[in-house]
């Protein structure tokens, strides 16, 4: 593919970056198992605290009780609700599992050398993830190919909007202060390419192992097939 004029390189993170399979067979499970005890232990520190109220008001129970808070937590995770508060949650508790080294953060092997290459050639490149911005600096600050984060020039997550809403990419497009079309969005997942597209930017899908290519949007592989 022969995209010219592309100034900023915005990609997703699941399926796009990184296996399916590390998100939902190594994070979202560590999340699940440590979360009880996090919340419990940690419901009087402010962030937390913010994240419990946000629940309640999810819930519309401004007295809901912690154990009502942690069972709808959990219920999040099982079903794969991108709710802001859950998001916030899971990036301070994966913190400790990256720290302690109970896991990296996997980037498929195409990855790393093409953001690299595309900074060098004075790409802006940004990450857009229903995982929040402190679970994406953590997933590429201790990935499996070292700390990428000083490739990145910002990160946004559902605080500007949902995936499948074009709102959401006209925000990213107002914020990089560039025009839409030389903004080039990569993703799995059809819905978010069409949203991204309505938002005026170019698009491209990742069709990595397992995920059914869609129709209008250029696609690819791998990032190695991609040319800026
Ligand atoms: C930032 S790593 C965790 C990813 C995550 O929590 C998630 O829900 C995946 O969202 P994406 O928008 O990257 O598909
Ligand atoms: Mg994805």
């Amino acid at each position: 593919m022969n995209t010219p004029s592309i100034r900023a390189v915005i990609t997703d993170i699941e399926g796009t970056t990184t296996d399916i399979s590390f998100v939902h067979k190594v994070l979202f499970p560590y999340a699940h198992e440590q979360l009880p005890e996090f919340v419990h232990s940690h419901s009087a520190q402010p962030d937390v605290a913010e994240q419990i109220a946000a629940v309640r008001a999810e819930l519309k129970t401004p007295d809901a009780s912690l154990d009502k808070v942690i069972e709808t937590l959990l219920y999040w995770i099982e079903t794969d609700q991108k709710v802001t508060p859950l998001k916030a949650l899971q990036g301070m508790i994966w913190a400790d599992g990256y720290q302690r080294g109970a896991f990296k953060g996997h980037l498929y092997s195409d990855v790393a050398p093409h953001l690299r290459q595309w900074a060098d050639a004075g790409k802006q490149l940004y990450i857009y993830s229903s995982g929040s911005v402190q679970a994406q600096k953590l997933l590429f600050g201790y990935s499996t190919e070292g700390d990428l984060t000083p490739l990145f020039s910002g990160y946004f997550d559902t605080h500007i909007g949902h995936k499948r809403e074009a709102l959401a990419y006209q925000h990213i497009v107002s914020k990089l202060q560039l025009p839409a079309d030389e903004i080039l969005f990569l993703s799995d997942v059809v819905e978010e390419l069409d949203a991204a597209k309505q938002a005026g930017m170019q698009t491209l899908q990742l069709v990595r192992e397992g995920t059914q290519a869609g129709t209008q949007h250029a696609c690819a592989a791998s990032f190695d097939e991609i040319t800026l």
